[in-house]
This record gives C-alpha cells, sequence and structure tokens, in this order.
C-alpha cells in the first residue's frame, strides 16, 4: 500500500514550450500531479503525447519552460548543473531504453560505476555489484562486455546499475523497448520487484498498455496533458523474480545507441574535479571517456522526427 502522505515528486503547473521558428509547440501544457514515495507510477500515452519531456523535465534533463518541479522538498527547476548533478548522483537511477552501457566495460564494471562517485571502497563496489548481478541473475556473466550479452541480459545489467546505490527514485524512459514480449514481461518483473524490496519510487514511461499495468498508478498523457489518473492494484505474480535462463533473444541490439545517462556525465564530472586514489578507479573513468558514454537527451534528434505529432500553436 502506497502512502499517500509522503509526495516525494511534485509537478505543479509545469509547461515545457518548443519553438520551433514562429511556432510554439506545447510538449507538456501546465501539468500538475504528485508522485509519493514507493509508488510505481506510469506516464502513459501515445507517440508525440509529450511523456518523455514530462520525465525529462522531472528527472532535470531537460529545463522547464515554466510551474516547479520539486523533489524531496527540493525545487529541483532552481538547482545550478552542479547541485543538480549532485542531487542525480545522490538520490536518482535511470533505466533507457537503449541500455547505456558503456561497450568498454565489464557488466561488473558498468554496476559498479556508480558507486565509484559515491566514494564506496573498491571492495565493498565489487562486493554490491557482485550481489546486484546476481540478484537480476546475470552471475554467471559479470566478465562479459554489452556485445557479449542478449539485449534482455544488458537490459538486466542497466537495471543492475540503475539500482545498485539504492536510489530512492528510478526514473525508466520506455525501459523495454528493444525486447520481445517475454524478455520484456521478466524485464518489467524485475523493475518492480527490485523497486518494491526497497520501497523505492519508480516513474516509468511508456506507449504499452500491457506495461503501465505493472504500475500502481497510470497518468494518461494525451497533447501535453493528463487526460486521467487510473490507480490500480496489482497482483502479487507481477513481482515474481526472474531466473537467468529465461533470457533467448537475439544480441541485435545497437549498443553505440547512446544517449544519455545524466547520473553518469555528472558522476564523471565530479570525477574529474575528485582526487582518485585507487588505480582501477581511474582506469575505469578513462575507459569510460574513451567510450564517450556520456549523455544529453538528443534533442535534435527529438526535433527532426516528431513534428508531425505536434500540436502547433501560435505565439
Ligand atoms: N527538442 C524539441 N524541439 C521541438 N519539439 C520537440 C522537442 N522534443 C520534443 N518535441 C515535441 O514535443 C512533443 C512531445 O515529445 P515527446 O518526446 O515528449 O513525446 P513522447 O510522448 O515521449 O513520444 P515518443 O513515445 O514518440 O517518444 C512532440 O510533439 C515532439 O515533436
Amino acid at each position: 500500500m502506497i502512502n499517500q502522505a509522503e509526495k516525494i515528486i511534485e509537478v505543479k503547473n509545469v509547461k515545457k514550450i518548443y519553438r520551433m521558428g514562429q511556432e510554439k509547440i506545447y510538449a507538456v501544457d501546465d501539468v500538475s500531479f504528485d508522485i509519493y514515495k514507493g509508488e510505481f507510477c506510469c506516464l502513459l500515452g501515445t507517440s508525440g503525447s509529450g511523456k518523455s519531456t514530462l520525465l525529462n523535465l522531472m528527472a532535470g534533463i531537460e529545463k522547464i519552460s515554466g510551474g516547479q518541479i520539486i523533489i524531496k522538498g527540493k525545487k529541483i527547476h532552481k538547482m545550478n548543473e552542479n547541485n543538480l548533478a549532485k542531487f542525480r548522483q545522490r538520490y536518482l537511477g535511470f533505466v533507457f531504453q537503449s541500455y547505456n552501457l558503456i561497450g568498454s566495460m565489464t557488466a561488473l564494471e558498468n554496476v559498479e560505476f556508480p558507486l565509484i562517485f559515491k566514494r564506496v571502497k573498491a571492495k565493498q563496489r565489487r562486493k554490491m555489484a557482485r550481489d546486484m548481478l546476481k540478484q537480476v541473475g546475470l552471475e554467471a556473466r559479470l566478465n562479459h562486455k554489452p556485445k557479449e550479452m542478449s539485449g534482455g541480459q544488458q537490459q538486466r545489467v542497466g537495471i543492475a546499475r540503475a539500482f545498485v546505490a539504492s536510489p530512492e527514485i528510478v526514473f525508466a524512459d520506455e525501459p523495454t523497448g528493444n525486447l520481445d514480449t517475454k524478455t520484456t514481461m521478466d524485464v518489467m518483473k524485475l523493475i518492480r520487484t527490485m523497486a518494491k524490496q526497497h520501497s523505492q519510487t519508480i516513474v516509468m514511461v511508456t506507449h504499452d498498455r500491457r506495461l503501465a499495468d505493472f504500475a500502481d498508478r497510470i497518468i494518461h498523457i494525451l497533447d501535453g496533458k493528463i487526460q486521467e489518473i487510473e490507480v490500480r492494484e496489482v497482483a502479487d505474480s507481477q513481482e515474481e523474480p526472474v531466473s537467468s535462463d529465461v533470457i533467448s533473444i537475439s544480441d541485435n541490439v545497437e549498443i553505440s545507441d547512446i544517449t544519455g545517462i545524466p547520473d553518469i556525465a555528472a558522476a564523471e564530472e565530479e570525477g574529474k574535479q575528485t582526487k582518485k586514489q585507487e588505480t582501477s578507479e581511474q582506469e575505469i573513468s578513462e575507459r569510460a571517456e574513451a567510450d564517450e558514454a556520456i549523455p544529453q537527451r538528443n534533442t535534435e534528434i527529438k526535433t527532426n522526427n516528431k513534428n508531425q505529432n505536434n500540436r502547433g500553436k501560435e505565439g
């Protein structure tokens, strides 16, 4: 049962307006809602409805045009980049459709990565990463690089990385977009189970009603506005842990399709300013930089691809 008294995210009259020449695009149009601690909340909408923009605003990846976003009582839209980066590292985790794993690192190193910037000591870090990979059924793949794993396995590594530092909130944008149906359901159960085990809050974006059914609450988005908020009772069977032998998809996912993981970007930035004491930390950071797994949302692509879905308003 979600404790509705404890708001963890407050979205108040939030707007996001993109300008395309003379045209104004109201991607998010005066939206207000709260998300409660420990709930699994889904933003559901068709392509172009504004759900990813809303998620990115909530995660501080994009700037709001109006309104307020308050997370854990802090107005994140008022924070400067440095404070926002620290805030993300401390409280937020991310799972992306394109996994955003660092290609030159093993599964273990990828999962360890967020812990480096939380100043967790090497030995402890390795243990935490190993335990987390075990939880997601990948104990036999610790030393595999992303290329050497299936899409479902890579996404499990992504989930392990998102959860390893126990963030209070995990943002997931179409986390199963590249996976087959069976693996999708397994990954969804895994996300739900991991979050419920530690009372973590999930905010997930999807266009797929079947995935939204894993959520406690579904916020239906249409043309940048909330259409309806649906409260759900989720069966326990949707939280069953999954075993590693159910993964069966082919490895045809473009790992180079890396568009952004803000906590890693922030972590790297902080890492540069920190005197690193352990060689392995340095090595890992250097390899991450070499891999250019640095992340910001590619707004150019969005702009070009989605205009036909826009509701334009003159102004
Ligand atoms: N950088 C941008 N510049 C201009 N318009 C944008 C930009 N990013 C998004 N949009 C527009 O804002 C609207 C909402 O986009 P958004 O990416 O949030 O939709 P979505 O619901 O997540 O869609 P999808 O499921 O296809 O990812 C779309 O009409 C899109 O064209």
